[in-house]
């Protein structure tokens, strides 16, 4: 029987009415305050025409607190398949024109499915989080609601990457589902994101704060780290959420999208032989190093403004896609500590899980010393860098620019730890600690005694750089696989890592390792 006209216009005047969301005041109300709708973003993200919705019919079910026939279009949420740059990605988007988002049974059922599907069809999930949270006239099935969508984070992690947008409010336990996610990009000025607000935290403890003091972008970007990437707008938003994807593969079975280049890269770029100062003490930018590394423009750094002691980020070399993790001499002159730590090791766990292959650029003194970093728990957390890499099968590639001391060093990434090649410029130290502190330690007696003791103390440490941290001695103990140059160093990656796209490791069957926390 073919369709009749009233069947058709019955399925436009659904369409219409369901797509519409909170209806045109709230909709105004949004674009007063310069933020998009749910599916504004949507539109916004994937290639226009390819977005197939799943549940633009759903309707809540509950019935108590004013619920009954109440309509709720697509219940506060839009989710669905579409098409980014000629890739499928699953998405969805908390609508806060419909009942502020908040997430009831309906919601969660319809999250729930997206991923799923996320999950079978091995894609991407791009979430927008704008929503006020548990739907209180939902009350416990809210909350189930909430616990349904984390266990599916969790089991979807390292299976398929998982990116939310952090676009308005999101509070309680909403803020626990863009925890459990890879990446979080929030928009500042119109976003927040906290556990327990001012009220509450006025109330319980009598402190007085703001929202901006706890939960704004900036605050979540620098001082917690809860976050990647800050965005300035809406459409900001969508386009890092772009470009990170262009470096991820879909799932942990498929390979990441190298645009591998037919010649090899084997020019020499002389003008890194003068990128170290004169000085091993003055310090250096490591992204300009990075810089010269990656093929034009495509480096995109992680986490820019925390931890700054360690840059993490996505790059090309000769097309092939790296994941970065620099010590950052221009900040603690490159220490590790806490926060270091932390960044470091959750961005190596996740290229190893998505088969980035992973490239180290080493000048690192050691952890950094003092109460704070003891007390605070820095063996625990510095041993989270050497668990991440002693775990990680992907290719790791260490080159070793100035000072490489002790732990540190082998929690960058020594051969020991698991880089599969090792490469060092000729002036790089590498040492169980610093030539002026061993000095210190093994001549204390003869430095007491000295006349010039500022003297003495330089000489015997020339010594000890001479006899034990030179490279050639690392070199000559195959710790080390080659002394470089550095205008060598982009040839020597782009060789090592076509050699190295190849390579298969497997580790003895078990549950799973138990990361230091
Ligand atoms: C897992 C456990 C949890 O999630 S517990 C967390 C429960 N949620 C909360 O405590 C947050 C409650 N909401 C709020 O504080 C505010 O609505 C926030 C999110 C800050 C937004 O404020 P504002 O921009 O002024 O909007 P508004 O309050 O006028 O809200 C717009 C409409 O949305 C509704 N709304 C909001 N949150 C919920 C919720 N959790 N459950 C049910 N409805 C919610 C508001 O009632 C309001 O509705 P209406 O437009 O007046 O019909």
């Amino acid at each position: 029987m073919p369709i009749s006209k009233q069947a058709v216009e019955e399925l436009d005047r659904r369409r219409a009415s369901a797509t519409v969301g909170g209806g045109p005041k709230k909709i105004e109300a949004r674009h007063t305050k310069g933020l998009w709708t749910a599916r504004e973003r949507l539109d916004s993200l994937f290639t226009p025409g390819t977005f197939q919705e799943f549940g633009l019919h759903a309707q809540h079910e509950s019935r108590q607190f004013g619920m009954e026939g109440k309509d709720l279009p697509g219940d506060a949420v839009v989710t669905g398949v579409g098409f980014i740059d000629g890739r499928p990605v699953a998405a969805f988007s908390q609508d806060f024109t419909v009942a502020g988002g908040s997430l009831g049974s309906m919601h969660a059922e319809k999250l729930s499915l997206i991923m799923d599907h996320a999950e079978l069809s091995g894609v991407p999930v791009i979430g927008f989080n704008d929503s006020g949270g548990a739907r209180i006239q939902e009350g416990v099935s809210a909350l189930s609601g909430y616990g349904q969508v984390f266990n599916r984070n969790v089991r979807l992690s390292g299976v398929v990457p998982q990116i939310a947008v952090i676009s308005g409010p999101c509070a309680g336990g909403a803020a626990y589902s863009p925890a459990l996610m890879d990446f979080i990009i929030m928009i500042r000025g119109g976003s927040e994101m906290f556990i327990c607000g001012p009220e509450v935290i006025r109330g319980v403890t009598g402190q007085a704060t703001s929202k901006d003091e706890i939960g704004s972008a900036d605050v979540h970007a620098s001082v917690s780290g809860n976050i990647h990437f800050v965005a300035d707008s809406e459409q900001d938003a969508v386009d890092i959420v772009r470009r990170l994807l262009s470096y991820l593969p879909a799932n942990n079975m498929s390979e990441p999208p190298h645009v591998i280049t037919p010649e090899l890269d084997l020019g020499d770029d002389p003008g890194m032989d003068d990128i170290l100062p004169e000085s091993g003490k003055v310090p250096f930018d490591v992204k300009d190093v990075i810089t010269r590394l990656v093929d034009p423009d495509s480096f995109l750094e992680v986490q820019r403004d925390f931890a700054k002691n360690i840059v993490v980020g996505f790059g090309r070399i000769a097309g092939m896609v790296v994941g970065f993790i620099a010590n950052q001499p221009k900040e603690m002159a490159g220490c590790l500590d806490i926060d270091a730590s932390d960044k470091g090791s959750r961005f190596i766990r996740f290229c190893n899980a998505f088969g980035i292959p992973i490239v180290n650029l080493v000048d690192v003194p050691g952890f950094l010393p003092g109460v704070r970093q003891e007390r605070g728990g820095i063996i625990r957390h510095g041993a989270k860098m050497l668990f991440a890499y002693g775990a990680t099968t992907v290719p790791k590639i260490t080159i070793i620019m100035r000072k490489a001391y002790g732990g540190a060093f082998l929690a960058m990434c020594s051969r020991d730890m698991g880089a599969d090649i090792v490469l060092a410029w000729p002036t790089a130290e590498i040492a169980v600690m610093g030539a002026e502190g061993a000095v210190n330690i093994l001549y204390r007696g003869d430095l007491e005694k000295a006349e010039d003791r500022a003297g003495r103390s330089r000489e015997l440490a020339d010594e000890y750089r001479a006899h034990f941290a030179s490279p050639y001695i690392s070199a000559g103990k195959l710790f080390v696989h080659d002394v470089i140059k550095p205008s060598e160093t982009r040839s020597r990656i782009s060789l090592a890592l076509r050699t190295l796209l190849t390579k298969r490791e497997t580790r003895p069957p078990k549950k799973h390792g138990n990361i230091p926390l």
